[in-house]
This record gives structure tokens, sequence and C-alpha cells, in this order.
């Protein structure tokens, strides 16, 4: 049997390899007609769902939108699922590098074929429509990591979109969106991120052939890191510094052919490839690009917001300076929803887990109870499912937030431009920080299965922990929020208005000390007071170093980390505030158990982070140890009143089994039989004895190496 087992290899190309060799793994380990693998779900789930008190799919609407969008959504997700074979006979995980990159393209073009011919033709959507968020969460069934497409309709499409003139989003799009081109957008450079006005990249125009030369001078001008550019993309966008007549303009977006459509050769004066394994991310070709002169029409400058004529003239057209970042906006909203969404998965997972697995003793001789029932373990769970629900509302409000701006900016007023950069970066800064320390936090409420692959804890960390850094790291994003508080700031001390998210200013300027009330509406009050006690302390260790003689730049770097900290703090009021407001509003016709337990969930982000924060509200706000004490207390009845309806509360997100790809968390609760089912789908149960037992151990162990 382990000859057949390794001959296999050798005649097969390694996906078929793959494809073949996990109906025969059984009957290698003889194991096929196992009788202890139980079908039968596990019953203290079954008894989890008998008891709780609300009914699920009035959670399930609120968080989708209502009741028609969980339709719509059900629907898409129906037609996915059950065209195509969505789940991989062999855990893309235990393929090699090269195996696992070709399974993930093979399923990306199964996925965009199945939502081309089938999701978008029969229910007349649009791939970016209102519906992106249901292809992304449903793309979930196809891939445990990231579709090596996710950058095209994730940065390559949006940018043409926002920066692209009429006429060159109806050249580019239609080909784009019909996935004739594949595209990337490749920003970063081996030599600098974060700070894209230093790229080093160039683009130089020559009036004479009406081209563009774009350049990479040195090593760490390569473009480094775009999703899909190693192998995938034929085209992508290249932000690289405008030269023309003699002048720099600083970077621009230009839209740059890299293979042949034909071939799909690099073509000459282009070198790409993948950058190498990475912690996540593994099946997104993460790559390199350099260019050596190489040559591009003018009007693949994408001149929505300024232009270049024919002459080499400059035409700056947009009102603000900063729309060439627009891309970076428009995403960092998006990530909003798409870590909530991880988070969601991720709570799922945890908590049904810790509803099916028994350990320890709370009383001698007694059963074993459900790690669910431990208080230790709500408290690691509960604040996952209440994150996952403030960050969704938060999501909804910000991306409407979002398209206000935007309708203003296409009537020329930039006015409101500097808050929305302000809220999208902390709320991209925080919500990803929480979600991946949250996610982590449900791996360790796992124990050691939490550690498998197959739980898929692991990935959803490597996946979500990254987005802490990329699309503007967390650090660097809650300085460009401070940026804007401290402006605000002065502006309220002067006694100027400021806009809606900073009104708590005006108030909190005077000086006056918040006495703390253990109401909703109070603790958010007291969330405010913190951060502008944070923010005036900020302004007055900044006045205090100049004073002492000390640059601006220079008072400014060094009160740095309270700077992060007053823009952490702003962002969390603001979190509590519309999680607060929203949840009030979404459930204000809802029955009077889904009003209760939302309101619980609620109740518990709040008292949680004021328990997080109680340092922060003894030093701004009246808040007194009695305070504190009940807070506490308040808490914990909070976890004892949620805990029966914990399992209900994750089901509500409702998720497939086929998208939470989770030995730990499916539906059923077969936890143990499916740990099992995974383990012998493991390469190395293939065969009974390993060559190496011959090669090496054999000669070792009888010392003859
Ligand atoms: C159909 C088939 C499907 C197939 C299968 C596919 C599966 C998928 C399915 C569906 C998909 C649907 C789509 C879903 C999308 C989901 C999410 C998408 C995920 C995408 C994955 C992304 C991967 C990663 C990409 C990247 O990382 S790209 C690179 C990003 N890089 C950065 O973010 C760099 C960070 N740096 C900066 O932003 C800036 O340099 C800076 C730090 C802001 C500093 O800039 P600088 O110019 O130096 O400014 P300052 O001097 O600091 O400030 C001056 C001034 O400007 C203001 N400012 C700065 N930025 C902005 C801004 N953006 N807007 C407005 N104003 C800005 C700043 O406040 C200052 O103002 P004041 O002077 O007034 O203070
Ligand atoms: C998985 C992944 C996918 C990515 N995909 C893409 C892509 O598709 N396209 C693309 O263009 N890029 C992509 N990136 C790159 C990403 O946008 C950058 O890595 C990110 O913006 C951070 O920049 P950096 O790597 O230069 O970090 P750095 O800026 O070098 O940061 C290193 C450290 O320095 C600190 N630091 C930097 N500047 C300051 C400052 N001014 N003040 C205080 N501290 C500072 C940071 O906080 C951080 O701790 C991706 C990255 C990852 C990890």
């Amino acid at each position: 049997m382990g000859t057949r087992c390794e001959g296999l290899r050798d005649s097969l190309s390694p996906i078929a390899y793959y494809e073949e060799y996990s109906h025969f793994r059984l009957d290698c380990l003889k194991i096929d007609d196992n009788k202890e693998l139980s079908m039968s779900a596990n019953e203290d789930l079954a008894k989890e769902r008998a008891r709780c008190d609300f009914n699920v799919s009035e959670i399930t609407n609120i968080l989708d939108g209502g009741i028609e969008r969980t339709k719509q959504r059900k629907k898409i997700e129906s037609i996915a699922l059950s065209n195509g074979k969505c789940c991989d006979v062999t855990p893309e995980e235990t393929l090699g590098p090269k195996e696992r990159y070709e399974n993930a393209i093979r399923k990306s073009c199964l996925y965009t074929k199945i939502v081309k011919d089938q999701v978008l033709t029969l229910t007349g959507l649009e791939v970016l429509g209102s519906n992106s968020s249901v292809l992304r969460r449903t793309a979930d069934a196809f891939f445990k990591d990231i579709s090596p497409f996710l950058l095209h309709l994730g940065m390559f499409v949006p940018t043409i979109m926002g920066q692209g003139t009429p006429e060159q989003q109806s050249y580019w799009l239609p080909r784009a969106l019909d996935f004739q081109i594949i595209g990337t957008y490749a920003q970063t450079e081996l030599g600098h991120g974060t700070f894209i006005r230093g790229l080093e990249t160039t683009a130089t125009y020559d009036p004479d052939t009406e081209e563009f030369v774009i350049h990479s001078p040195r090593l760490t001008s390569y473009k480094w890191w775009a999703g899909g550019l190693g192998k995938t993309s034929n085209y992508c966008i290249v932000v690289a510094q405008l030269y023309t007549q003699g002048k720099c303009y600083g970077i621009h977006p230009f839209i740059v052919q890299i293979r042949d459509e034909d071939t799909h050769m690099p073509l000459p004066g282009v070198r790409v490839g993948e950058i190498g394994p990475r912690m996540g991310f593994n099946t997104a070709d993460n790559g390199f690009l350099g260019f050596d002169h190489y040559r591009i029409p003018r009007n693949h400058m994408l001149m929505k917001n300024s232009q270049v004529l024919k002459d080499g003239t400059y035409v700056k057209v947009a009102s603000h300076s900063k729309l060439t970042y627009g891309t970076m906006v428009f995403v960092r909203v998006m990530l909003v929803n798409e870590v909530a969404f991880n988070l969601a998965k991720a709570a799922t997972i945890a908590v049904r887990y810790s509803a099916v697995r028994r350990q320890s003793e709370k009383i001698s001789g007694e059963p074993e109870p459900q790690i669910i029932d431990y208080v230790t373990q709500q408290h690691k769970l509960f604040v996952c499912i209440a994150t996952a629900h403030a960050l969704q509302l938060s999501s909804n409000w910000l991306w409407k937030t979002f398209s206000a701006v935007l309708a203003d900016m296409r009537g020329g007023n930039t006015e409101n431009l500097p808050e929305l950069h302000a809220l999208s970066s902390c709320l991209k800064a925080l919500s990803t920080s929480d979600s991946a320390a949250l996610i982590e936090q449900c791996r360790l409420a796992c124990g050691g299965h939490g550690y498998m692959l197959s739980s898929n804890l692991p990935l959803l960390y490597s996946f979500v922990t990254a987005t802490r850094t990329y699309e503007g790291d967390y650090t660097v994003l809650l300085l460009q929020t401070a940026r804007f508080l401290i402006k605000a700031w002065e502006q309220a001390e002067s006694g100027n208005p400021v806009t809606p998210t900073v009104s708590y200013m005006e108030e909190a300027v005077v000086g006056n000390k918040y006495k703390w009330n253990g109401s909703a509406e109070g603790i958010i009050k007291a969330a405010y007071y913190v951060a502008a006690g944070k923010i005036s302390s900020s302004v007055t260790s900044i006045r205090k170093r100049m004073k002492n003689g000390k640059a601006f730049e220079d008072a400014w770097e060094l009160t740095g980390v309270q700077l992060v900290a007053a823009a952490e703090a702003h962002c969390r009021a603001v979190i509590c505030d519309v999680y607060r407001k929203e949840t009030v509003r979404l459930t204000a016709n809802s029955s009077p158990n889904v009003k209760t337990v939302m309101d619980q969930l609620n109740m518990l982000y709040l008292s949680h982070w004021a328990l997080e924060r109680t340092g922060d509200l003894l030093r701004y706000t009246s808040t007194t140890e009695d305070d504190i004490i009940s807070c506490q207390q308040r808490y914990e009845e909070l976890l004892a009143a949620i805990r029966p309806n914990a399992v209900g509360l994750v089901d509500a997100f409702d998720f497939p089994d086929e998208i939470l790809q989770s030995t730990l968390g499916a539906y059923d609760g077969r936890v143990y039989e499916r740990l099992m089912e995974e383990a012998l789908k493991s390469p190395l149960n293939a065969e009974p004895v390993n060559r190496s037992f011959h090669q090496y151990l054999k000669p070792l162990m009888q010392g003859k190496l």
C-alpha cells in the first residue's frame, strides 16, 4: 500500500495527485469504515439552541441590514455553494507553495465564472455594487487563505473608478469587470511603504513620443508587496513620482501593462516576481516589480485629479491635494467591515466549540462542565461577539459617512474630507487591531485544538493581523487622526465651531470633570471626557516642549505616545457612541427579547472598555472606586445574562459551514469527528511508513549512519 501511495506522486500532475491522493489515504490506514466516527450532531449544541430565548433570524436580519438583504445574501450564497466544488478535497494548507497557488487560481476562476454566469445574470447585480460584501463573504467558501483576485476587485478597479476620467473609465472598466484583464495596486516599495511622498519610482513624460518612461532607479525603488502581482496580474496601477518639463509634481497613479495578454510573459523592461513565503496571504502571490525605462502611453496616467497635456504641461484639476490618496481611504472604510466579518467567524467557532468541549471539574465528582460555563471563558468570548456587532454597525455608519462626503466632493466640496480621513484612519486602526487581538483570544479560548489549522483560527489571525499593517500602519494612522484632533481642540479652545464627531470638545475645553453614571449614555460621555483629557494633555505637552525651545515638529514627535493614546481614546468613544445609537435605532421595532439581548451585548461592550480603562476614568473623570466596583459587578451580571443565548447569538451571524471552514465551529458540533477526518487527510498519513525511516532513522537507530 505504501508503495502505491509513493508511486502516485510521480505519475500525476500536482493537483490531480492531491485530488486522487485523498481518495485512498483512508484505505491506506484501513479506517474508511470506522464505526466510531459518529454522524449524529452534538447534543450539547442542540440543547444550547433549545434554551436560546430570542428569534435568531431577527438578529440576522438586523446585521444584514434588513430582511430583504438577508434573502438576497442567502440567494447568492446558495447559488455559489450549490455550484462548483467549493471545498478542497485535500486541505489547501497541506499543499506545497506552488500547488497552493495553482489551486487558488483554479478556485478563483471557478468562483468568478459562477458569479459571472449565474449570480450576476440571475440577480442582476453588479460585482462592486451594494452586494460586494456578500460576494466577499461567499468567496470564503472557496478560499481559506486569500484569492489572488482580491486586489483586482479590492483596489485595481476602485482606483480606476476613483482616479480615472470618464473616458478612461469607459475604456478600462468593462475589460476589468469582465476579467479580460487582471490588475493590482503597486504603491509600496522595498524602501518605503508609509511615507508615500518618498516613493522612488519615476514616471518621466516624453513629449516627443507622448509617452511616460517608468523607471526604478535603485533596488529600494522596486515595488514590493502588491497582492496578485507575482504571477497573476497582467496590468497594475503603479504609483510613481511624476516628472514633466523638468519638474517633479509628486506621486500619481498610472495604469501599466506588465505582461503580454496572450502569452502572459513579462514585457521587455519589466521585472516581476513573487516575494516569497509570508506569515499569511500565501495564496495571494504578493509580488515585486521593477522597470527599466519602460514606456507607456500618455493616457495611461489616471487623469481625473491632474493631467499632463500632450506638450507636457501639468494641469491640476482637483481642489484638494490629497485626492490621489482616495483609494486608500476607500479601502480603509471597507476594511472595518472586512475585520468585523472575520471576527464574527472566529467568535462563532470559539463559542460553538466552548459549548461542545467539556473539561475539568467545577465540583469534585460532578460531570465535567462545558467550558463555556466557566466565567473566565465567557469573559474571553462574549466581548468578541459584542465587538463583532460594534464593528459591523460602525462600519455601516462609516460607509454612509463616506458616501455622503463622496457625494459632496462630486459637487466640488471637499470641506468634510479631513474629518473623513481622521475617522477612516482611526476606525481602520482600531478595528483591525481589536479584531486581530480578539481572534487570537478566540484561538487561545479553544486550547490545543485552536492551534490546528483545521480550526481555521490561525488562518483568520494571520489574515487579520496583516490588516493592522497594510493600507496604513496602526500607529501611523492614529497619528494622522491626532493631527486632526489637536487642530480641532485648538479651534474649540478659541470658541470656533468644530465638526460633529469632535463636538464633545466644546464642552470639555471648559475643564469640567465628568461625574460618572453607570448608564450606557453615561459611559459613552465618560469615554468622550477621557478622549478630551488625553487630547488636552497632549496639547499641554506640546506647548510645554515648545516653550522650552523645541520646534513644533520635535515637540510633536516627543509627544507621540500620548498622541496615539489620545486618538485611540477618541476612536473608542466614537465606536461606543455609534454602537449604542445604532443598537437603539435598529432594535426600535424588534421583539422584546431581541431588544434585551442586543442591549445586554451593547452594555457588555461599554462596561468592558470602562473596566479596561479604569486608570483613565479615575484620572480624567470624577469616577470613584465604588463606581468601578459597581461597573465590575454589572459586567459579571451581563456575562451570566448572555450565557444562555451565546450559541444563538453566534448562529445569528448565519455562516454556512462552507464559509466557516472549521473543524471546531461547524453547525452540528461534530468537533472530534471532524478533527480526526482532517487529520487523516494529512499527506503524512498516506503511507504507513515514511521513506525517511529507511533513509535516516533506521541507519541512525542501528548505528549505520
Ligand atoms: C467576481 C469574482 C470574484 C473572484 C474572487 C475574489 C474574491 C473577493 C471577492 C469580492 C471582493 C469585493 C471587494 C472587497 C474589498 C475588501 C477589502 C479590500 C482588501 C484589499 C487588500 C489590500 C491589501 C493591501 C494594500 C495596500 O496596503 S496598498 C498601500 C497602502 N499604503 C498606505 O496606506 C500608506 C500609508 N501612508 C499614507 O497614507 C500617507 O503617506 C500618510 C501617512 C497619510 C502621510 O502622507 P503625507 O502626504 O506625508 O501627509 P502628511 O504630511 O502626513 O499630511 C499632510 C496633510 O494631508 C492630510 N492627509 C493625509 N492623507 C490624507 C487622505 N487620505 N485624505 C485626506 N487628507 C489626507 C493630512 O491629514 C494632513 O492634513 P493637515 O496638513 O491639514 O494636517
Ligand atoms: C499582507 C500585506 C499585503 C500588502 N499588500 C499591498 C498591496 O497590495 N499594495 C501595496 O502597495 N502595498 C501593500 N502592502 C504594503 C503595506 O501597505 C505597507 O507594508 C504598510 O503601509 C506599512 O508600511 P511599511 O511596510 O513601509 O512599514 P514602515 O513604515 O516601515 O513601518 C515600520 C514601523 O515604523 C513605524 N513608523 C513608520 N513611520 C512612522 C511615523 N511617521 N511615526 C511613527 N512611527 C512610524 C510604524 O508604526 C511601524 O511600527 C501590503 C503589506 C502586507 C503586510
